[in-house]
């Protein structure tokens, strides 16, 4: 059998005044259909983590963030491919979130981010981000 597509995805975890959690969900007619994520996606040659998380949130929110402090690098073996998902935590600088690839968005306290149903390589980061309460980076 070929080996798996090895996929390196950069995830955005930002974080409000409140202390809550941008979570998205994926469309429906995707892989991971309506599981929750970070949003953020895979990181093009030549480029660095960082550089990918500040592209995709102008992509898919219009939003400028900083991104802050990692999280965690963690790898998920999906039947599409191997995910290595690294999370940031991040701010949001300036504009509307727009969904132009997620169907929906919920700020989440720390406490409640485990109620969603996350795509499976994201609960190591969650553990992480519940445990570190009050902290933002
Ligand atoms: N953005 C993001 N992707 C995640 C997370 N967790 C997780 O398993 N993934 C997966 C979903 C996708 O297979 C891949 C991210 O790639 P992507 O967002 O660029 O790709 P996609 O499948 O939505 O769409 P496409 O560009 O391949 O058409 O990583 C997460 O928290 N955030």
């Amino acid at each position: 059998m070929a080996d798996k597509k090895y996929i390196r995805v950069v995830g955005a975890v930002i974080v409000n005044s409140d202390d809550e959690i941008l979570c998205a969900q994926r469309p429906e007619d995707k892989n991971l259909a309506l599981k929750w994520e970070f949003p953020g996606g895979k990181v093009e040659t030549g480029e660095t983590e960082t550089e990918a998380l500040v592209r995709e949130l102008e992509e898919e929110m219009e939003c400028r963030i900083d991104v802050l402090d990692k999280i965690t690098t963690t790898t998920y073996e999906y039947d599409f491919g191997i995910v290595e998902l690294t999370t940031y935590y991040a701010e949001l600088l300036a504009g509307e979130i727009k969904l132009l690839e997620h169907v929906d968005m919920k700020w989440m306290s720390r406490e409640n981010i485990g109620d969603l149903d996350w795509a499976p390589a994201d609960i190591p980061a969650i553990e992480m981000i519940q445990t570190q309460k009050g902290a933002i980076k």
